[in-house]
């Protein structure tokens, strides 16, 4: 595992960046995991800024998004599939073909999950996947006492994650109770991993999950298991660390 520590926000997001754009450069058709949440945006800002400035191409790339929540239609703002279009996709020459999401409206939950993993083989696996980390350790939506073999699945989340997600929402019961979310063994089958977090709120479980037991009470701690995670966090997210 590979930790850098940055100074702040602002060189995080273009640390992330940069791995990302260097990602696209050596391989044009490369297929991206993507992540949501507000650690992401600034990388994502980034990348709109370097294709503007530079051309940095997405003609080519494919992208698959961790999660979406479960009951939310593609048009509500506070959808992921709406945050990814105005955050990233309409700025930059994606083709809409190659974007997928979860489908968060679907009737037929096993069929759009298993379809979502034969999505992901046919592409050839996730060249690179970005994971930012919940404030209780999950990754994408895979919460507390997750099972390290599941495949994308339907997830109930957890109060705590209910609660930190109520700050996008008009109110606290708006909040979807269900996601559809990548599981830990399709994250874990990326062939590298970049793994975002920021703040003073992420320094514990920071620690925890990279330096503590690797245990399904902390989904993030699999990472260890790895073999190519690139960590990026600020100063205030490595606090904690003890061994940097
Ligand atoms: N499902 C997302 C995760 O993919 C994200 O990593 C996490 C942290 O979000 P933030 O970056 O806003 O702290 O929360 C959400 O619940």
């Amino acid at each position: 595992m590979k930790i850098y520590v940055e100074d702040n926000y602002q060189k995080l997001s273009k640390k992330a960046a940069y791995i990302l754009a260097s990602q696209i450069r050596l391989k044009p058709d490369s297929v991206l995991g993507l992540a949501t949440g507000d650690t992401p945006l600034g990388m994502y800002r980034e990348l709109v800024a370097m294709h503007q400035r530079e051309d940095l191409d997405f003609r080519e790339i494919k992208t698959f998004n961790l999660d979406e929540y479960y009951g939310l239609e593609k048009e509500n703002p506070q959808s992921y599939h709406y945050y990814m279009m105005e955050n990233l996709f309409k700025h930059v020459n994606i083709r809409k073909e190659n974007i997928h999401i979860p489908d968060g409206e679907a009737s037929d939950i096993e069929e759009a999950c298993s379809r979502y993993e034969g999505l992901i083989r046919q592409a050839g696996g996730i060249d690179l996947q970005v994971l930012g980390i919940g404030r209780n350790g999950h990754i994408g939506f895979n919460e507390p006492d997750v099972k390290f073999e599941a495949t994308t699945h339907l997830v109930h989340l957890d109060a705590d994650t209910i609660q930190a997600n109520a700050r996008f929402f008009d109110s606290i019961d708006k909040v979807p109770t269900q996601a559809i979310s990548m599981g830990i063994k399709t994250i874990m089958q990326a062939k590298k991993i970049v793994l975002l977090a920021s703040g003073h709120e992420k320094r514990e479980i920071v620690q925890k999950a990279l330096e503590g037991k690797i245990l399904p009470e902390l989904p993030a701690s699999v990472l260890q298991l790895h073999n190519d995670v690139v960590v990026i966090l600020d100063q205030k997210a490595a606090g904690e660390l003890k061994e940097i």
